[in-house]
């Protein structure tokens, strides 16, 4: 059975997602696609022989389109979400859920009524093979019980667009999301500390940010956001606990002998260090879509504990205190919690 999708929002990253369901996926099709920008749908349509359609919820009720990707901006995200939901189609929805918790919330409550999960939320870093190795490790005991997780998330420069409380919302929610699966465990406050800033960012932005974290189980989470780092795209991370440690592996790269120096390339943007990652997160979840399983990857809970931990970041930013995090302590069975 081919999967007949239909994407909201053809800018950067919904252009790569179409590239991956037309070339790279088997067994998905794009069929239609909506954007504000309607000369950019309809040349992203014509490229894979898809309709534009003139607005998100014709997508979404096209009787051609048996299940949904949101690719718009951040805060359109739920309005297409709850659409999908609505029309009882499984729906991908790139991070963030949606922009405020309310919205996370009303998007819980619909698929909790709905019954099963539509919704998996785009946070592609579980999909890589390197966090999956390590997953496994800490999963079966190899370094004992976890203690400290040191990473860093540095891109190699940020445009002038780009927001202190960004820092979080944009860039630090992969960490927040994949250290919660990593570890298994919730977040329970967090803390900013603003280091000198680099000389190399837009003024308005503290950059770099050191990110604070604790677990419920007491697992201490230091995170380095630096994204004007100038040399590459740079993702680290290393859990140590009671008999060793587990580290991300640098993606792989020849080593290069010359001119007295024995050097590997640096990647420079997220595009390729995770494209494994979301050719695989995107055959996972169109298999679940075409078998009528629920998708196995994060869920809309995940994308609320995501948007609760990113506001409560900000708050740190601004104010320098440590916020405590309480609104996670009730997960719902729905999305595998003790709690009704
Ligand atoms: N998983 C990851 O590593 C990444 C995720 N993203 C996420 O993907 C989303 C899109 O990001 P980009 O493609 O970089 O942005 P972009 O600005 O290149 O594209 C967004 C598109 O959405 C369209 N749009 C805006 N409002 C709309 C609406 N109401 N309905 C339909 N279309 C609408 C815009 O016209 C634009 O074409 C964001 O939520 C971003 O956080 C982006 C980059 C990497
Ligand atoms: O999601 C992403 C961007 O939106 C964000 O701006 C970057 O900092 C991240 O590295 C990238 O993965």
């Amino acid at each position: 059975m081919t999967v007949r999708i239909g994407v909201i929002g053809t800018g950067m990253i919904g252009q790569d997602h179409i590239r991956r369901l037309t070339h790279v996926v088997t067994g998905t099709r794009v069929t239609a696609v909506f954007d504000i920008d309607s000369a950019r749908a309809e040349e992203v349509a014509a490229s894979v022989g898809a309709r534009a359609l003139p607005s998100g919820a014709e997508v979404i009720g096209a009787a051609d389109v048996d299940a949904v990707v949101v690719t718009s901006w951040g805060p359109t995200h739920a309005e297409h979400v709850l659409g999908a939901i609505a029309a009882g189609k499984p729906v991908f929805c790139e991070k963030p859920l949606a922009t405020t918790a309310e919205d996370c919330l009303r998007i819980i409550e619909a698929e909790t009524a709905h019954g099963t999960r539509l919704v998996q939320v785009g946070f592609m870093r579980r999909y890589d093979s390197g966090y999956r190795e390590m997953r496994k490790v800490i999963e079966s005991g190899g370094i004992g019980e976890p203690l400290m997780v040191h990473c860093a998330h540095r891109n190699a420069t940020a445009p002038a667009s780009y927001t202190s409380a960004m820092a979080a919302q944009d860039t630090a929610v992969h960490e927040i999301d994949v250290l919660r699966w990593l570890l298994d465990d919730e977040i329970r406050s967090v803390q900013v500390l603003r280091p000198r800033p680099t000389r190399k960012r837009h003024e308005h932005l503290q950059d770099p940010q050191i990110m604070l974290m604790e677990t419920a189980e007491g697992v201490r989470i230091d995170l380095e956001v630096f994204v004007n780092c100038q040399y590459g795209y740079d993702i680290q991370c290393e859990t140590v606990g009671e008999e060793g440690l587990v580290r991300l592996p640098d993606p792989a790269a020849v080593a290069v002998r010359g001119r007295g120096r024995d050097s590997t390339a640096v990647l420079q943007d997220w595009k390729g260090r995770f494209e494994n990652a979301f050719d695989t997160e995107f055959r996972e979840w169109a298999g679940s879509v075409a078998s009528g399983t629920e998708p196995t990857g994060p869920s809309a809970w995940d994308g609320y504990a995501a948007t609760v931990i990113t506001d409560a970041l900000v708050e740190s930013m601004e104010s320098g205190a440590t916020v405590g995090i309480e609104a996670l302590e009730k997960r719902p069975a729905f999305y595998g919690g003790a709690e009704r």
